[in-house]
């Protein structure tokens, strides 16, 4: 199972991931207390890991700005979760030949033809959970929504490829170097 761990914004938060060594770690450009601008996502990147995939996470953002940042090398995936349509998905397929992934809620059936599903909850990067009894995929899919590291036994049973987490991983509101490396060992024994 791919972990996936979202929001950093400090110079110490890749740090932490590069010892962890998660699959994917993602930057928020949406509007969130969690948003970097394009001058420290730059600056994170070229601090990552190059085995570490960083994905940009968008609220419907011009689509210039994320053509940008993949052209510029800050972002290696499209993560949209706003009302991105189909129309959007083969622009970015088109002109940016990255992976994308497209943000649903669980009780949301609609097909978008991109390159993974992202089951999360209505609030992103809230922590809250959702009723993962409901879930339902036809392709490739992450979760989201509150995931702790006493989830990954029971996530591990579901048909997902992935897990995308944030909040159980700060203390006071900051990336926490232990809780990290805790979680991303506990996935990778699974
Ligand atoms: O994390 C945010 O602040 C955020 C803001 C706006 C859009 C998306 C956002 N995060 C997306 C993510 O991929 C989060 O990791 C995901 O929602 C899980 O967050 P959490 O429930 O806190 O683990």
């Amino acid at each position: 199972m791919k972990i996936k761990i979202c929001g950093l914004s400090r110079e110490e938060d890749i740090a932490y991931v590069n010892e962890a060594k998660p699959d994917l770690v993602g930057f928020v450009f949406a509007k969130s207390r969690r948003q970097v601008s394009d001058k420290q996502a730059k600056k994170l990147k070229s601090l990552l890991d190059t085995h570490i995939k960083s994905v940009g996470v968008f609220i419907d953002e011009p689509r210039e700005h994320i053509v940008n940042l993949v052209k510029e090398g800050i972002i290696d995936i499209i993560q949209l979760h706003g009302h991105e349509s189909q129309d959007d998905i083969e622009y970015y397929k088109k002109t940016c030949r990255v992976p994308i992934i497209k943000a649903r809620h669980v009780d949301d059936s609609t097909h978008y033809d991109c390159d993974f599903d992202l089951i999360d909850n209505i609030n992103p990067g809230s922590g809250q959970k959702f009723d993962w009894s409901l879930i339902k995929v036809n392709k490739p899919t992450f979760l989201a929504g509150g995931i702790g590291i006493d989830d990954i036994e029971e996530l591990s049973h579901l048909p997902i490829v992935g897990i995308d987490l944030s909040s159980s991983v700060e203390t006071d509101g900051k990336k926490d170097r232990e809780k990290i490396i805790d979680i991303v060992r506990r996935v990778r024994c699974k």
